[in-house]
Formats: C-alpha cells, sequence, structure tokens
C-alpha cells in the first residue's frame, strides 16, 4: 500500500542528526515517504556549524512542483531556509501547489548558535510563511527574537503564544527544551484551545536535531490524518522516546534517536 508522503523544505546536516536528515529518520519512523526540496548544505558535526551554502531560489522552487504535482504532498514542514530568496520563492510555491497542512519551524540558529538564516530573513519567515503556517514551532531562543519576549514562566510562555498567533499562523508551539527545572513543558494555542504538554526532562547533553524531529514527527501525524492537538501531543510522546534513547556521537553534542521504534537494534 502507498504511505502517506511528507515533504520537507529544509537544510542538510553533515553529521546526519538534524535537518532533513531528522526529518526523514522521523518520517521512515512513522511510516511515512518523506520528500525533498533541499535549501542549503550545511558543514556541520558535534562540534557545530563550520559553514553553509544555499541552493538557488529557483531550484528550491522546482523541487517543491516537482514532487507536488507527481507525487502528491500530504503534509510539510520547513526547516532552515538560510536566505530572504528562498523564503520568498518558498511563500510564492506554496500559493502555487497543494502540501496539506503546514508546519513552520522558524530555524534561526543551530542549539551552538551558529546562524541558519542569512540576516534578516527571520523576517521574512514571519511575514510570509507563518500567515501560510497550520503550526509554528518556535524554541525560546527563536520566540525571543520574533517577539522580544524573554519566556521564563507559564504564564510569560502564554503572552509569547499569544503575540505569536498575531503573525497570522492558525497554531502557535512554543517550545520549553530551553526551560530549567525537571519538567519540559510545551504549550499549544490556537487562541481558544490551550494544551500545556508537560513531560520529564531527561538528563543528557545530546539533544541535537530535538527541534526538527520533533516538527517532522508533528508533520507525520499532519500527513496521516490528525489534528493539529491530536499529533502535537503524539509528537511530544515520539521526541521524549528520542531524547531518552539520544546517544553521544563526536565530541560535541549527540543526536536525539527514532531508532527505538525499530524491532531489533542489535
Ligand atoms: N532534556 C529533555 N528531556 C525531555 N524533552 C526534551 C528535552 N529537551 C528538549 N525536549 C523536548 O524536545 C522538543 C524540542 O524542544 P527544544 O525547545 O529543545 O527545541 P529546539 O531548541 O528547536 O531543538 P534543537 O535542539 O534541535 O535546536 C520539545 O518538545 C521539548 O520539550
Ligand atoms: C541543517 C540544519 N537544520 C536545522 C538545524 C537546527 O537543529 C541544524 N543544526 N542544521
Amino acid at each position: 500500500m502507498t504511505p502517506p508522503t511528507a515533504l520537507t523544505i529544509a537544510g542538510s546536516d553533515s553529521g546526519g542528526g538534524a535537518g532533513i536528515q531528522a526529518d526523514l529518520r522521523t518520517f521512515f519512523a512513522h511510516g511515512v515517504h518523506g520528500l525533498v526540496a533541499l535549501t542549503a548544505v550545511t558543514v556541520q558535526n558535534s562540534l557545530g556549524v563550520q559553514g553553509f551554502t544555499e541552493i538557488p531560489a529557483d531550484v528550491v522552487t522546482a523541487q517543491i512542483k516537482a514532487v507536488a504535482s507527481d507525487m502528491g504532498v500530504n503534509a510539510a514542514k520547513t526547516g532552515m531556509l538560510a536566505t530572504a530568496e528562498i523564503i520568498r520563492a518558498v511563500a510564492k510555491t506554496l500559493d502555487e501547489v497543494e502540501v496539506g497542512p503546514l508546519v513552520v519551524d522558524p530555524v534561526a540558529a543551530s542549539m551552538t548558535g551558529h546562524a541558519l538564516l542569512r540576516e534578516d530573513a527571520l523576517e521574512a519567515i514571519r511575514t510570509e510563511l507563518f500567515p501560510r503556517a497550520t503550526l509554528i514551532t518556535p524554541n525560546l531562543d527563536e520566540v525571543g527574537l520574533l517577539t522580544g519576549i524573554s519566556v521564563s514562566d507559564p504564564a510569560s510562555q502564554r503572552a509569547a503564544a499569544e503575540a505569536l498567533l498575531e503573525f497570522g499562523s492558525r497554531w502557535v508551539l512554543v517550545k520549553g527544551g530551553h526551560m530549567t527545572g525537571s519538567t519540559c513543558v510545551d504549550l499549544l494555542t490556537d487562541g481558544r484551545e490551550y494544551v500545556s504538554l508537560s513531560g520529564p526532562r531527561f538528563e543528557t547533553d545530546n539533544t541535537h536535531g530535538g527541534g526538527d524531529t520533533m516538527a517532522s514527527a508533528i508533520t507525520s501525524s499532519l500527513a496521516k490524518g490528525a489534528s493539529v492537538p491530536d499529533a502535537v501531543a503524539a509528537g511530544k510522546k515520539f521526541i521524549e522516546r528520542c531524547v531518552a534513547e539520544s546517544y553521544p556521537l563526536g565530541a560535541g553534542v549527540g543526536p536525539v534517536s527514532p531508532f527505538w521504534v525499530l524491532p531489533d537494534r542489535r
């Protein structure tokens, strides 16, 4: 039987733990066929991002059109988009083809603080992509850059979510991975419904690719027809296991792992 399809519009991580590599292994773990529009090639390992080069915007557009016109896209997500030109091209293309629900992960920097967007491109994500998004999934650094709000507790997390909704997405998920405490609390809202997703914080430094894995897990469930609250709840459970089973690789930050879905890992 042909599985559902999900499209990732994102960059490559040579270290294999984030970017399209995280997306494809997450789609695979969900039994979803992954489609790719590559936006950039990063030179990256567990210690950080050494540099990147972007793909020409017309090639990004052509990749999206090629798969959408022939194979069909049940849901899509954006990750690293690199430049304002690529963001504008993606936004225009998404108006011309059918991709189902759209998850926009406003990736601005790697977890080691290296920029993955040129200059003011985050502003282009806000104005061009957020109004087209079913769901946006910023982490706390991105929330700060987008709203100026520094999230430190449930009240400021809610205020930030409400400020982000003003930018035009249907739903907002403010991820709490960067807060401190024994729990990791993410807040999902569409302005009417407020869902607080709380889980244990696992003691590990190996969280590379966590945001990408969370967003692509949500996209996988949306591709299968789940509602946004159900997809996010399933994504939260999925990423928890991936963080719990993350592994060291290289001298720096190791990746979260979806290998726990496999029946036999010897
Ligand atoms: N140590 C942890 N234990 C359990 N869950 C975690 C942990 N760190 C992050 N998470 C969860 O993982 C998901 C990703 O959150 P986070 O805020 O870290 O995203 P991110 O910063 O975009 O990820 P990345 O590390 O890829 O940049 C969230 O659901 C968050 O609650
Ligand atoms: C290519 C790429 N996309 C996203 C991230 C953020 O995790 C990263 N480190 N690298």
